[in-house]
């Protein structure tokens, strides 16, 4: 047979595959309501487990494990397929129902913000891209801008989530497990680095550089090229610069913003200092409240799933399902678990779409622990 032969007879059987997948499909439902009428579960595991032995057994040595994954899938679209039909609202999607039953329209343009670090501070520089009049409130710490939210010191908190080069910025995620919070609107900056000291000084003198740990890893290459410098951590880059400015000494100089310089009266010895020109800075805005607004696409969630093969790969297979991108999986070790892991999922999807709020509760209910964490639109 020549390839076209072959290929007439795998369109031959694939029309057959996919008009048995729809009618295993309509029996799935009918079983979704037998299911719903004695109050069953639709995973039922040893069922499960038994078509698989079947199926391996009929596949043979050469395909059993071809058709163990084929059928893992077939089980997970056809329980997403039932979970539709048959999960009731939960807490949580009648929250989000109500959120967005009169959507918000406008994102405020005035508010009174929390931020880490000092003026100057990258997060000082989102905030302004996020509001046009924002009030900005300093704290030195990203738990005292959680802390701040969270008891309504500020409306809305400017956290830095991811850099493009150094990757999560871990202490913010971190700290979400143990604060209640919502995302209301995400920002990614061009972030350039700037190598600052007092005026006159220059970078042959240079003997200790501070900056905040992200910015020193975003600009590791040059900091290899000064070796005998010592690198020092700082809370923060405009931190770091204000700390050069009021000390005497001028071996000193902090990677900052080139704002900083005009801010702090300091001069920019060395520009664009970072690895890589594309460096971006992902920014989260935080509220203590629920705020959706019209328009958002992007939807962030932490869960923890049971520690045994396959949760994770079911988990996302539900998403997959709907044919939604995954576009950040973040797993943090959860304190005191052997190894355990708490996952952030980014997804482009909208909680205006019934599909999406079907799949959260489908997410919901196969989780151990599920936190809805936001849906909401990203500016740059
Ligand atoms: O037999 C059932 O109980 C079904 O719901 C059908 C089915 C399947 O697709 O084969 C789906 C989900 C269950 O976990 C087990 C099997």
């Amino acid at each position: 047979m020549n390839l076209d032969e072959i290929r007439g007879k795998i369109n031959n059987i694939d029309d057959q595959m996919v008009d048995l997948f729809v009618e295993r499909m309509k029996l799935a439902s009918e079983i979704a309501g037998a299911k719903a009428e004695k109050n069953l579960p639709v995973l039922d595991l040893k069922r499960e487990n038994d078509v698989l032995k079947k199926v391996m057994d009929r596949a043979g040595e050469d395909f059993e494990l071809y058709a163990n994954t084929l059928y893992h899938t077939m089980f997970d679209v056809s329980r997403s397929y039932q979970a539709g039909l048959l999960i009731k609202e939960t807490p949580l999607s009648e929250e989000i129902l109500a959120n967005i039953k009169e959507p918000r329209l406008e994102f405020p343009r005035k508010a009174v913000v929390a931020c880490q670090g000092t003026e100057g501070s990258y997060a000082a520089r989102a905030c302004g891209k996020l509001f046009s009049m924002p009030n900005t409130m300093f704290f030195n710490s990203f738990e005292s801008v959680f802390n701040a939210v969270e008891r309504g010191l500020c409306q809305y908190g400017v956290l830095p989530i991811e850099n493009s080069s150094a990757g999560s910025v871990s202490e913010v995620y971190d700290l979400m497990v143990s604060h209640k919070f919502y995302i209301v609107r995400s920002l990614k900056l061009h972030i350039n680095h700037a190598l600052l000291a007092k005026q006159g000084v220059q970078l042959s003198q240079i003997k200790e550089i501070i900056s905040h740990e992200q910015a020193l890893s975003q600009c590791s290459e040059f900091l290899k090229s000064m070796p005998g410098v010592k690198v020092t951590i700082f809370e923060n880059t405009a931190t770091a610069a204000k700390y050069v400015a009021e000390s005497d000494r001028t071996d000193i100089a902090a990677i900052s913003s080139s704002e900083c310089a005009g801010l702090y009266g300091l001069s920019i010895i060395k520009d664009d200092v970072q690895n890589n020109q594309n460096n971006y800075t992902r920014f989260i805005c935080i509220a203590k409240s629920m705020e959706i607004y019209a328009g958002s696409g992007k939807i962030s969630l932490m869960l923890s799933v049971a520690h045994k093969p396959g949760s994770l790969y079911a988990m996302i297979g539900k998403i997959a399902c709907q044919g939604i991108n995954l576009c950040k999986l973040e797993s943090r070790p959860i304190p005191g678990k052997d190894f355990e892991f708490r996952f952030y999922f980014d997804l482009d999807a909208s909680v205006f779409s019934k599909d999406v709020i079907t799949l959260l509760k489908d997410m919901e209910l196969a989780a151990d622990k599920f936190s809805f964490l936001g849906c909401y639109s990203e500016i740059v």
